[in-house]
């Protein structure tokens, strides 16, 4: 097994617990709020997680959203994932939407609401050129391969979903 990177990391809340990996092979390291937070359908907040970090350069992380929550609850961020970039020393926050369309969700002090991926990233130079070397997928893209959900009006193209006011009406 690789040897972990060392990240520096410091308690805004003195309380908060640090985020932790449930499992040894896990991705993400569970962030929590500090604030309890009562979110109705449709609702957005931007919770406090108690801590920040400084990553070595090189490196950034990532806040994904938790996707037992998301089944659960349907609670999503909103800019998922949120990007901490090295540099950042401030508080790491967490935009939370319960798109639920019917169900309030309640998150209390502590509940674990994201995870905090830490990944490589690479920096690159961009180098202007007035035509870029051809490629197999070209332009085609936003659904050029087919098996996209249809839309009123359409059919879908090649498709294997379909939107709900489409399947109400067969
Ligand atoms: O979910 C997130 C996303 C970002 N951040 C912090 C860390 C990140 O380094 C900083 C800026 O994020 P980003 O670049 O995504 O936001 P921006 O709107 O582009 O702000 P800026 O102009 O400060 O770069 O905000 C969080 O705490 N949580
Ligand atoms: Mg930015």
């Amino acid at each position: 097994m690789r040897e972990p990177v060392d990240v520096l990391i410091r308690r805004v809340d003195p309380e908060v617990p640090l985020p932790a990996y449930g499992h040894p092979g896990d991705a993400g390291a569970d962030l929590v709020t500090c604030e309890a937070a009562e979110l109705a359908p449709g609702e957005r907040a931007v919770l406090p997680t108690g801590v920040s970090i400084a990553l070595p350069d090189g490196y950034a992380a990532f806040v994904h959203p938790r996707s037992g929550l998301a089944a659960r609850c349907g609670v999503a961020l909103v800019n998922a994932p949120g990007t901490i970039d090295a540099g950042y020393r401030g508080e790491i926050k967490v935009i939370v939407v319960n798109l639920d369309p019917r169900e309030s969700v309640r998150f209390e002090r502590f509940d674990r609401i994201a995870q905090l991926v830490v990944q490589q990233v690479e920096k690159v130079r961009f180098h202007e050129v007035a035509e870029l070397p051809g490629s197999a997928r070209a332009e085609g893209g936003f659904g050029s391969t087919g098996g996209h959900a249809a839309v009123d009006g359409s059919t879908g193209g090649n498709r294997y979903a379909s939107v709900v006011s489409d399947r109400e009406g067969q």
